[in-house]
């Protein structure tokens, strides 16, 4: 049987949690591992605070015993363990192919670390072949699509079958295709500047360190320029 690769990563990363940390629990199927493998420490004894980022992250901590509370009610974390969609040498991220950008963005803003989790094949040298996912409001979606294709990406609206996907804030996500960011920073903010977008999945200094497993069953830890 062949190494369970997003698990080696996830469940490394979970070394870094102490007793009595406030942890951010990430989405996706690399962080699912992160928060199974806390789920056994909880049950060992560890005592920890945590803050979820999507409705099936919380789901899968709360069947694990571990403790949840809502972000307002503890306001800053220690450490988020979360998954990504693309990584390059800086860092830099590509997140929210499980549409949970938003939240995920605002839980590793507010804390002091964030471990990025990810098998080899998220490590890229630029950015930009996964489609960045952009999460913008439902109202007027038209034109706000219409102002991200003059960024340069190719634009698609995210559905769900028949149904245009919504995100657990009600917010439809457009799947920018650029094949390659040159600035991810430059985007970043024209990203930001246009009115209708939530936010954008790009995270920018915010993962201080990246576990990444490799096939081969190693494990490369990176360390980054976050600004925290
Ligand atoms: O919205 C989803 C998140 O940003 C995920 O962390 C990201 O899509 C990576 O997911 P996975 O570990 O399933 O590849």
């Amino acid at each position: 049987m062949g190494v369970n690769v997003k698990q080696l990563a996830a469940e490394k990363a979970v070394e870094y949690v102490m007793d009595g940390m406030k942890v951010g629990l990430g989405t996706g199927s690399t962080a699912y591992w992160a928060i199974a493998k806390l789920g056994e420490r909880v049950r060992e004894g560890l005592q920890v605070t945590c803050v979820a980022t999507s409705r099936a992250s919380e789901e899968q901590a709360r069947g694990l015993g571990i403790p949840l509370v809502g972000f307002g009610e503890i306001g800053s974390l220690d450490l988020t363990i979360d998954g990504a969609d693309e990584l390059d040498g800086k860092l830099q991220l590509i997140k929210g192919g499980g549409g949970a950008l938003l939240r995920e963005k605002i839980v590793a803003a507010n804390s002091t670390r964030m471990i990025v989790v990810a098998d080899e094949s998220k490590a890229v040298h630029t950015l930009g072949k996964f489609p960045l996912p952009v999460e913008i409001v439902p109202f007027a979606w038209e034109w706000t699509v219409a102002e991200l294709a003059k960024l340069g990406g190719v634009p698609q609206l995210r559905r769900s079958g028949e149904e245009l996907y919504l995100t657990d804030n009600g917010n439809y996500i457009a799947d920018c295709h650029f094949e390659v960011i040159t600035s991810a920073p430059e985007l970043a903010l024209a990203l930001q500047a246009i009115p209708g977008v939530v936010e954008h999945g790009l995270f920018i200094g915010i993962a201080s360190l990246a576990i990444i497993g490799r096939n081969d069953g190693t494990i490369d830890i990176l360390e980054g320029e976050s600004h925290r």
